[in-house]
């Protein structure tokens, strides 16, 4: 704690004299303050819960290793086709050594984690703070709930390799046409998506091609950015086939970057002889 010392005073970074010095030191007006509290709920206080909810999601899953994330409905239950599928995907994903990540709800969120923590996977929820009563489901190592959207969405992107895509409603959509997007526009790359549930899913491919790509909305590329598939065991090979070639491509750039470094030293070499 700064103390008050003749006409000076050192608070933090801050150098203060004469009728700048407050009455109180920084630590007393923070123990003592009891004001008004609106402030709790203005913008430059959600920005800091903002940050600590980044804060908390980087810490928790930086160290995960390969992860897929599994989205779909909160809606199917258990010992329903949609749900066993979610279960099998889980343990195929755990067993081909991918960490699971689900919004850690109900429906296709459990039943990816239980397939995943019965295997004996890594199994993760990112969950969400919704208006009514929710809570994590059963299934998980780690879990954690969220205030924003945004930033949980922020997590499944960045500790993910790729995204499987079970039957679902508007969450399940908007999670499947945030990825698309962003494989779209670059943002992330060499990012499989995979629907699983052809009978579910083909209504949606076939207007992808017949009206958005008719109409010149998509080009012509855009409907192969997702692959579509009933086999989960197809669903896990498709992304472990776009590792391996993510992993080559990497090991190609590192020669390449090799080859050029050497290059250049020869280069000079020869400049200085
Ligand atoms: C509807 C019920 C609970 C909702 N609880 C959720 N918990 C966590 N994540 C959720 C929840 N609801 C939606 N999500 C996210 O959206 C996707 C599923 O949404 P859909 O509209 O059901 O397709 C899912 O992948 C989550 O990330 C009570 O049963």
């Amino acid at each position: 704690m700064t103390e008050s010392k003749g006409k000076i005073r050192h608070a933090g970074p801050l150098t203060l004299r004469g009728n700048a010095i407050p009455a109180t030191t920084t630590d007393q007006r923070l123990l003592e303050s009891r004001g008004p509290t609106d402030w709790v709920h203005a913008d430059p206080w959600r920005v800091l819960r903002i940050q600590s909810e980044f804060v908390e999601g980087f810490g928790l899953l930086s160290e995960l290793g390969r992860a897929v994330c599994v989205f779909g409905s909160a809606r199917v239950k258990p010992d329903t086709e949609h749900y066993e599928t979610g279960v099998r995907i889980g343990e195929l994903l755990a067993g081909a050594g991918y960490a699971v990540i689900t919004g850690g709800g109900p429906g296709i969120m459990e039943a990816a984690n239980r397939g995943a923590q019965q295997a004996g996977g890594h199994s993760i929820g990112l969950g969400i703070e919704l208006p009514f009563e929710q809570k994590l489901n059963d299934f998980l190592d780690m879990g954690i709930t969220f205030r924003y959207f945004f930033v949980r969405k922020t997590m499944f992107v960045k500790y993910a390799q790729a995204f499987i895509v079970l039957p679902g409603g508007f969450g399940t959509l908007d999670e499947l046409f945030e990825a698309i997007t962003l494989v779209q526009t670059g943002k992330v790359t060499r990012f499989p998506v995979v629907l699983v549930g052809t009978s579910f899913w083909s209504g949606i491919r076939d207007w992808i091609n017949e009206t958005l790509l008719a109409e010149g909305m998509i080009s012509p590329g855009d409907p192969d950015l997702m692959y579509l598939t009933d086999d989960p065991e197809e669903a896990v090979k498709i992304i472990q086939e776009a590792d391996i070639q993510r992993e080559m491509q990497e090991e190609r750039q590192v020669e390449a970057t090799a080859h050029d470094v050497e290059e250049a030293s020869e280069e000079s070499e020869s400049r200085r002889r």
